[in-house]
């Protein structure tokens, strides 16, 4: 159990994170968990246990989750076939209900008592109870898909001022009672703005921006606004990515302080983020400071 680290690297390491948790104690960080990232059980205990640990430090953590792979295996063995436009899954009525069973019912409780048994105390909601996510029609040919018109982050809030840790499922309702099936990455990015967070975290399957789609070494530790859209129109950003860099230009522009593009498989990915010098996958501030190195994403740890 002690591999190769003695107590008094281990005694080190906590000294080094010290600066990062004095900074971040009392802020708001929402992260978005979902996709292949949370396919085994194994990865979803390791990224339980480190917001059980950023909860303890006095971190305000926020656990937006979707399950897209879960909702597709459900409905494959309901004998439904998966479309997706875009990213979005064409959604019909018995589609939404199923997004709805698996969402707000399997995932949302698994995740709820993960926490629990690690030590954490934790609330799972999702984006309907409270009108917390309202949304409409976001396009007739794809159904019950919602587009968010309004978040009310009233009940989270609640919850966090009562010690808890609030894990909100991707859905969302209007006045007339329908049900919509939202994006995760989009719901966590509105709800991240509503509650001006600190970061917002989306985990994927991916180390994070990539210079070349096909090589995970090209990752692309930092750049700002200007830089993410001109990536994009010079198609370095393509298919999945879209939606997912537009989720986070979304936040900057509204409230969130930083975002981050990260892989939610590297073990303790969030800890390394949040408590190192080096940070981890890639992230995208508003402006970056002149004469900074890429390499190096400590000071901007920092803001
Ligand atoms: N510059 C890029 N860097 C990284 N991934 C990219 C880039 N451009 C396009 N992609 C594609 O985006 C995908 C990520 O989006 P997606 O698979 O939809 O994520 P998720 O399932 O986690 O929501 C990657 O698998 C990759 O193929
Ligand atoms: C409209 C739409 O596409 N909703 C998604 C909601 C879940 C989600 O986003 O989950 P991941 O983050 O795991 O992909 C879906 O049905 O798959």
């Amino acid at each position: 159990m002690n591999g190769i680290f003695s107590n008094t690297d281990r005694a080190e390491v906590l000294t080094q994170a010290l600066p990062y948790i004095k900074k971040f104690n009392g802020k708001t960080i929402v992260i978005k968990y979902g996709g292949n990232a949370m396919l085994t059980e194994e990865l979803q205990h390791q990224v339980m246990q480190d917001i059980v640990l950023l909860h303890l430090v006095g971190i305000k953590v926020v656990l937006v989750h979707g399950g897209g792979p879960e909702i597709t295996g459900m409905l494959k063995r309901l004998g439904k076939k998966s479309q997706f436009v875009n990213g979005l899954r064409v959604t019909d009525r018995e589609t939404v209900e199923i997004a709805q069973m698996v969402l707000a019912g399997k995932i949302n409780k698994n995740l709820v008592s993960f926490l629990e048994a690690l030590g954490g105390d934790a609330i799972g909601l999702s984006g309907m109870d409270g009108r917390m996510l309202m949304a409409k029609v976001k396009d007739e040919s794809l159904g019950y898909v919602g587009e968010i018109t309004k978040v009310n982050p009233g009940p989270i809030i609640d919850i966090m001022q009562k010690g808890y840790i609030p894990v909100v499922s991707s859905l969302g309702c209007d006045k007339e009672g329908n049900v919509y099936n939202i994006n995760a990455d989009t719901a966590a990015a509105k709800i991240a703005s509503a509650l001006h967070a600190q970061r917002l975290i989306l985990m994927t399957n991916i180390p994070g921006l990539l210079r070349d789609k096909d090589d995970p070494s090209s990752l692309i530790p930092q750049l700002d606004l200007d830089e993410t859209e001109s990536l994009i129109k010079t198609g370095i950003i393509s298919g999945g990515m879209i939606p997912k860099i537009e989720c986070c230009i979304s936040a900057l522009k509204n409230n969130v302080s930083k975002a981050i593009i990260m892989d939610g498989r590297i073990p303790h990915s969030v800890l390394i983020e949040l408590f190192t010098d080096s940070g981890a996958g890639t992230m995208i501030t508003k402006k970056k400071k002149a004469a900074k190195s890429a390499a190096l994403k400590g000071n901007e740890n920092h803001d």
